[in-house]
């Protein structure tokens, strides 16, 4: 039995990292009576240990809640839970596409944030009705007044009666409901057209296959039908549909603005691509649903076992993680410095600590992870493009033409006294400047381009530091753009550590290659013999530094003295070496590949 549509309610809650998003989805569900008193310890809707201790939603997950309205009839809500980082960008634009409405939670202690303006365009760019919520008024530091301002001043909403709530405490959850089935519109749908349903999320089930979740927009899908994914051409059978209600709860249809699970032999959540559509096999739809995008890594980085009997235990960990995130993509590479290992491609820096996280913690490996790089459009004297993830693999200067490099737009919201410093690190990082618009009296919004690459290199804590914690931003994909880039290799003892190689501008080249000679000095460890390390662009040293010979074995100041201690010492030395490489015959620590990040 499929639903009427004018009772259904589809939002999700869109707010700024920290701004009570996933506290209030766990109060929605209480209200709504769909948890027990154990189950409302945890916060349900974010599934995964490691999101817990970082607190913040990967993952999209859905939940299916029927809602008893003060006018006495019960609404069927479906709250559409959205990934919360700006590197899950497309998913959370899929995941607003599959609703008609939004709540826009806005901490009152610390008002609208980059993400926040960030999520709302997205909301008004899928047609969403936008209902903002003034969240933490509980904290003696709450301003409602001053957010409210801020919420119609920069992003033009109504205020009006703007409900107050505290997501810790309670308060208001009811009001919010109830502002849901009076101002989210209903779904709109044919119930006789052919089925489209949006896949906005899916993931990877031991048992199952690929479980996807869709928001069917018009039609009915039923268990058993034949059903085709229209991005990829590919049929299968539904075998068995679901909601999470919010525990999995099996049904045998949806209709039209319903939303559900659907498991049909897949083996792969890499054929079940976010923003594709559902259609019937045999009558299927003529057009798919708009917005679907095949979304491309835009960060790469190698991913190295430090003890090489890893390397299968290594590929079976990225095997199986890749079952459940179709959006990293990894595959062999091998490294002078390294040996074998893996070039693996995130959407950004924090899927890529994610994925290397929980390589590290759920599959025991110990890695080494080189520096991130972008993609660069590498053109060609003959005409020709390619597409350069990894700087060891630049082709020899001289058959380039010009190498592009990935350009975001950056949008930083500041209060107004730190403006100078942002705009001085932006200035720093080659950024080119948008726009500067005055969000309040106190509060500013700067725009600008930024080269990716100079994104990824500490952009953000550079940011948080330089205006003491108090900016955020957010980023997207503009395009790419030439610039005057050279690779910078590093040497030890000539021999050229290949995961250090990264790709800069030129007017950078050298300061960063003497920094990197410098902190390198510190970090190779002092060996038997003296170890040259140099900085080059092609054949032509750039900086040099030396670590000197050692002197005294480690263990002679022992010499006499307690034996426990001397074992300790060695032992030390052991832990210590778990984690080098040997590079010609120098070992190489860990923290020397991380090094490049941490430049000053
Ligand atoms: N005092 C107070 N604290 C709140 C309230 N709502 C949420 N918090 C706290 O704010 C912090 C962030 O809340 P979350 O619900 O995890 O925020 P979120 O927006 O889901 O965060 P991400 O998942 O990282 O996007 C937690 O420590 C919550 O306990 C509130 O109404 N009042």
């Amino acid at each position: 039995m499929t639903v009427d549509p004018a009772l259904i309610r589809n939002f999700s809650i869109i707010a700024h990292i920290d701004h009570g998003k996933s506290t209030l989805a766990d109060r929605i569900l209480d209200v709504t009576g769909a948890l027990t008193a154990r189950e409302q310890v945890a916060q349900f809707l974010d599934k995964m240990e490691i999101e817990r201790e970082r607190g913040i939603t990967v993952k999209a997950q859905t939940v299916r809640l029927d809602y008893k309205a003060l006018n006495g009839v019960t609404y069927r809500l479906h709250l559409i839970d959205t990934p919360g980082h700006v590197d899950f960008h497309y998913e959370v634009s899929r995941s607003l596409q599959a609703c008609e409405g939004a709540l826009l939670v806005v901490d009152a202690s610390q008002g609208v944030e980059a993400q926040t303006l960030a999520n709302v365009y997205l909301a008004i760019e899928n047609n969403l009705e936008v209902i903002p919520v003034l969240n933490k008024i509980d904290l003696p530091s709450a301003d409602p007044d001053r957010t409210r301002r801020e919420i119609e001043d920069v992003i033009g909403l109504d205020c009006n009666g703007i409900v107050q709530a505290s997501a810790k405490t309670g308060l208001g959850i009811r009001d919010i409901l109830e502002e849901i089935v009076a101002r989210v519109p209903a779904p709109k749908g044919d119930a006789d057209a052919a089925p489209r349903a949006l896949i906005f999320d899916s993931w990877y089930d031991s048992y199952r296959g690929a479980v996807i979740m869709v928001r069917v927009v018009d039609g009915v899908l039923r268990k058993g039908q034949k059903v085709r994914l229209m991005a990829t051409g590919r049929d299968y059978e539904l075998v068995e549909m679901g909601v999470f209600a919010p525990h999995p709860t099996p049904i045998t249809s949806l209709g039209p603005g319903e939303v559900g699970f659907l498991v049909a032999n897949i083996k792969s959540v890499v054929d079940t691509k976010i923003g594709d559509t559902v259609t019937d096999a045999v009558h299927p739809a003529t057009v798919p649903l708009p917005g679907f995008k095949d979304v491309k890594p835009m960060v790469f980085a190698g991913v190295f076992p430090t003890d090489s009997g890893q390397y299968e235990d290594l590929r079976d960990a990225l095997s199986k993680l890749n079952m459940n995130d179709a959006s990293f993509v990894f595959e062999p590479d091998t490294s002078e410095a390294l040996g074998f290992g893996f070039r693996c491609g995130f959407l950004g820096l924090l899927h890529m600590e994610i994925i290397q996280e929980r390589l590290e913690r759920e599959y025991n490996l110990d890695l080494i992870t080189t520096a991130p790089s972008v993609a660069f459009h590498v053109y060609m004297t003959d005409g020709s493009m390619r597409r350069i993830e990894n700087p060891a693999k630049m082709p020899p200067t001289q058959s380039m033409d010009r190498i592009e490099e990935p350009i975001y737009r950056v949008m930083i919201h500041v209060p107004s006294g730190y403006v100078g410093a942002v705009l001085a690190l932006c200035q720093e990082r080659r950024g080119e400047q948008k726009s500067l618009q005055y969000a309040s009296a106190d509060r500013v919004i700067i725009t600008y381009d930024l080269p990716l690459g100079e994104v990824l290199f500490d952009f953000h804590d550079k940011l948080k530091s330089v205006s003491r914690g108090y900016a955020s931003m957010d980023y997207e994909l503009v395009g790419y753009r030439a610039d005057d880039l050279v690779k910078l290799d590093m040497l030890v003892n000539g021999e050229p550590l290949d995961a250090l190689s990264v790709i800069v501008h030129r007017e950078k080249a050298y300061t960063r290659g003497r920094d990197l000679a410098v902190k390198l000095k510190d970090i190779v460890p002092r060996q038997q013999y003296e170890v040259a390390i140099q900085a080059a662009l092609g054949t032509k040293v750039i900086a040099r530094t030396t670590v000197r010979a050692l002197r005294k074995d480690v263990t002679a100041k022992c010499y006499g003295g307690d034996i426990s201690r001397k074992r300790k010492l060695l032992e030390k030395q052991k832990e210590g070496k778990k984690r080098m490489k040997m590079v010609g015959s120098v070992e190489i620590p860990q923290e020397a590949f991380l090094a490049i990040l941490k430049l000053d």
